[in-house]
């Protein structure tokens, strides 16, 4: 089977999780798969890289810069020593960690001098990670007897365009990737740093938070796999969360929609683009569990053979903010809407869930909170002539309930919100798309772990199907 495995970082933690991925490799290797590797940074690592590189870049701070270093040359040298076997294999690699940590400490005392830290070198500084994670893994597959081979997104012909810290493969880049892998295939294993990408002119770039899985399904859908696998630390996508609702089942079988809606609002268990490149072609993407390898995870797959649950799962987002724009002056104005939306585009501010109410007097956007600031002025900017009052909150989170069952269910909505109001939470914004897939609701902070686990409880996911 030709396969596109990718390990995120909670699977490539320290030395020993990184050789029992290797080994996991290894044996896929000589059964006789054509395996590609994706790997994403050590777990926490690019936290780490952004925390230091806006530190630096507010306060010029050596010390720190020196002090975060040391703790990134040890931690991956420790876990190169853990992972790597073979003593000639260990000192390339120990060396290629000094070579990057050289270079990671001139581009954060680079930053702290200039007191400035664009998209394009928060890019350059994130991918670290990545082109630290890789080598090492390379290293220990080969030490385990199966040659494999480091390399970067743009080594392979991810070729992505300028849209630093959210950057997208340009048309070519799959025909590219499969000059590079289809040769290789089957004689040794690459290993390539998911995440990361690079501009026409070499310049890297990053596929936003969570793109070692966008990494992954565009390899996959270059070369034609016949499986992509996704390994986390979760047996697969579950009802919901597992660290809010503890009861949390594994979804057996899900179809690429219904994950694309959980992506989206979940963020977290899958990169929100990451369905794209592989629907086209129908190739089945697998989330397994790092650390239970025999379970068989959630297949995800254009159309499982039969739906059985109403609601699939329950995903969040926090960290969000919502504003309101109102004014009696925008009734009844036709391009209110395409006034806001074009205001916010402007800005590059993502519209995560929006609600107009009929009198069209008062438009609410909900926003990732990170981008409060650039809404709120863009919202300023529109309709000059007109009085209008902005208002806002960054308290709140957004929940999802998805499930293909739904849609065409009657009294669907009205279980999930009279659960909700049955136990005191109150919605502050509702949406649902015309697909009917996903009913989705603003909730305070405070309300939102209660609410997943009330929604959860009151469609039954907890139970045994
Ligand atoms: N519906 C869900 N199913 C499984 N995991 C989920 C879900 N929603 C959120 N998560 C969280 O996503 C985490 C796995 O995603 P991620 O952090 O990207 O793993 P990795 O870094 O290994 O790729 C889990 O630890 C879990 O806490
Ligand atoms: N390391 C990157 C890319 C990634 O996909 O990581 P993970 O597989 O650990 O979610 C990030 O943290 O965003």
């Amino acid at each position: 089977m030709r396969l596109v495995m990718k390990f995120g970082g909670s699977s490539l933690a320290d030395g020993k999780r990184l050789l029992h991925v290797a080994e996991i490799t290894a044996q896929m290797q000589q059964r006789g798969d054509e395996v590609v590797v994706v790997t994403s940074a050590l777990g926490g690592v690019t936290d780490a890289l952004i925390n230091v590189a806006k530190k630096v870049s507010r306060v010029e701070d050596e010390l720190k810069i020196l002090e975060a270093t040391i703790r990134l040359r040890d931690r991956h040298t420790q876990a190169a020593r853990d992972a790597i076997s073979d003593p000639a294999i260990l000192n390339t690699v120990e060396d290629l960690i000094t070579l990057r940590m050289d270079e990671l400490e001139k581009a954060l005392i680079g930053i702290s001098h200039l007191g400035e830290l664009t998209d394009r070198t928060l890019d350059y500084i994130t991918s670290f990670g990545e082109r630290l994670a890789a080598p090492i893994l390379a290293g220990a597959i080969t030490s385990l007897g199966s040659e494999a081979r480091a390399f970067t997104g743009g080594e392979i012909g991810l070729i992505t365009d300028e849209n630093f810290q959210n950057a997208t493969p340009l048309s070519f880049a799959e025909r590219r990737i499969a000059d590079t892998l289809m040769p290789v295939l089957g004689r040794y294993i690459p290993v390539v740093s998911g995440f990361i990408g690079e501009t026409e002119r070499g310049v890297i770039t990053t596929l936003g938070r969570g793109g070692s899985d966008y990494s992954a399904t565009i390899i996959g859908s270059a070369i034609d796999a016949d499986e992509i696998w996704l390994w986390k630390d979760t047996s697969g996508i579950m009802t919901a969360d597992p660290k809010i609702v503890p009861d949390a089942r594994r979804i057996p079988v899900i179809s690429y929609i219904e994950a694309m809606e959980l992506s989206y609002f979940g963020a977290e268990v899958l990169h929100s683009r990451s369905m794209e490149p592989v629907i086209r072609k129908k190739i089945p993407i697998r989330v397994k569990n790092t650390f239970n390898p025999e379970d068989p995870g959630t297949l995800i797959v254009e159309k499982p053979e039969k739906v059985d649950e109403v609601v699939k799962a329950i995903t969040v987002i926090r960290d969000c903010a919502l504003v309101t724009i109102s004014g009696f002056g925008m009734i009844g104005v036709p391009g209110v809407a395409a006034e806001v939306f074009s205001a916010l585009a402007r800005k590059n501010v993502n519209i995560m869930m929006i609600s107009q109410g009929s009198s069209e007097r008062a438009i609410s956007i909900l926003v990732d909170g990170k981008d409060l600031k650039k809404a709120i002025s863009a919202l300023e900017s529109c309709f000059p002539s007109i009085k209008k009052e902005i208002v806002y909150r960054d308290d709140v989170s957004a929940l999802a309930v998805v499930g293909a069952g739904m849609a065409g269910t009657p009294g669907v909505a009205g279980r999930v919100f009279s659960a909700l109001g049955k136990n005191m939470i109150n919605v502050i914004m509702i949406s649902q798309g015309s697909s009917e897939y996903n009913i989705s609701m603003v909730v305070s902070d405070s309300d939102i772990e209660r609410a997943v686990r009330v929604i959860h409880d009151e469609f039954g996911l907890g139970e045994e199907g």
